[in-house]
């Protein structure tokens, strides 16, 4: 993939992202779809993205008893997403199942701490300990439950790619050096990101929101 950036098309309405896809297509690598977009579109608005042609990240963070997310993902199969997410906190046998239920080609990867959580939200939950340590014990248990990869903030990548160098490495929360962070707490720019060793990098707002998306899309590219 020339192109590692996927663009989060987070709308409900799929015309608009249509025309968002049709406007960035030329700068980005892939289309991410998430909750928003699947629980106003469900599996046919998946389909209708599928005709822009480019790779479709679907990202429905799935986190379930392992029967019920196999079953899940069976029931998705006929999309064959390039990607799709799970949440390794839902546990080894859960990425198991996860991952032998997905179509060969769909990279399966766990989500680890979300972006917009930092040490303290981390203590509120009741983990001890920091986001770093929290993200690589996940990593591991992702390593072992032989799911692709992960997702993480920028500010793993480099440990987390250090820990399993064959992993695919998604890192979201990513801004412009001069970006609105907005919910968003472990931040990096999409340069250090790919630097750190992320496979592919998300970014939403960065570009559906600005008022020019292709601009936004093209000036984010020349950082790479
Ligand atoms: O799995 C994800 O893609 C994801 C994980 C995570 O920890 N943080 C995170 O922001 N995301 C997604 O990445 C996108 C980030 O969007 P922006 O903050 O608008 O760039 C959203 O679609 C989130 O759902």
């Amino acid at each position: 993939m020339s192109n590692r950036i996927f663009v989060a098309l987070d709308t409900p309405d799929l015309q608009r992202a249509k025309t968002m896809a049709a406007r960035v297509r030329n700068h980005v690598g892939g289309l991410k779809l998430g909750l928003e977009f699947f629980a106003a579109n469900g599996a046919h608005g998946v389909r209708e993205m599928s005709h822009v042609g480019l790779p479709i990240f679907l990202d429905l963070k799935l986190h379930d008893i392992p029967n019920t997310v196999a079953k899940a993902i069976q029931a998705l199969s006929g999309l064959a997403p390039a990607i799709l997410t799970v949440h390794a906190s839902g546990g080894q046998a859960m990425m198991e199942d996860a991952k032998a239920a997905a179509p060969a080609a769909t990279k399966v990867v766990a989500v680890t701490m979300l972006t917009s959580l930092d040490d303290n939200d981390l203590a509120a939950t009741g983990v001890q300990g920091r986001a770093h340590d929290h993200v690589l014990r996940l990593t591991e248990l992702a390593m072992r439950s032989g799911v692709d990869g992960i997702v993480c903030s920028g500010e793993e990548v480099e440990a987390a790619h250090r820990c399993w160098p064959a992993g695919f490495f998604v890192v979201p929360g990513v801004r412009p050096a001069d970006g609105v962070t907005g919910d968003q707490k472990r931040v990096v720019t999409p340069r250090q990101a790919l630097d750190r060793g992320a496979s592919v990098v998300v970014v939403g707002r960065p570009i559906t929101q600005a008022q020019d998306p292709d601009a936004a899309a093209r000036a984010i590219v020349a950082t790479l």
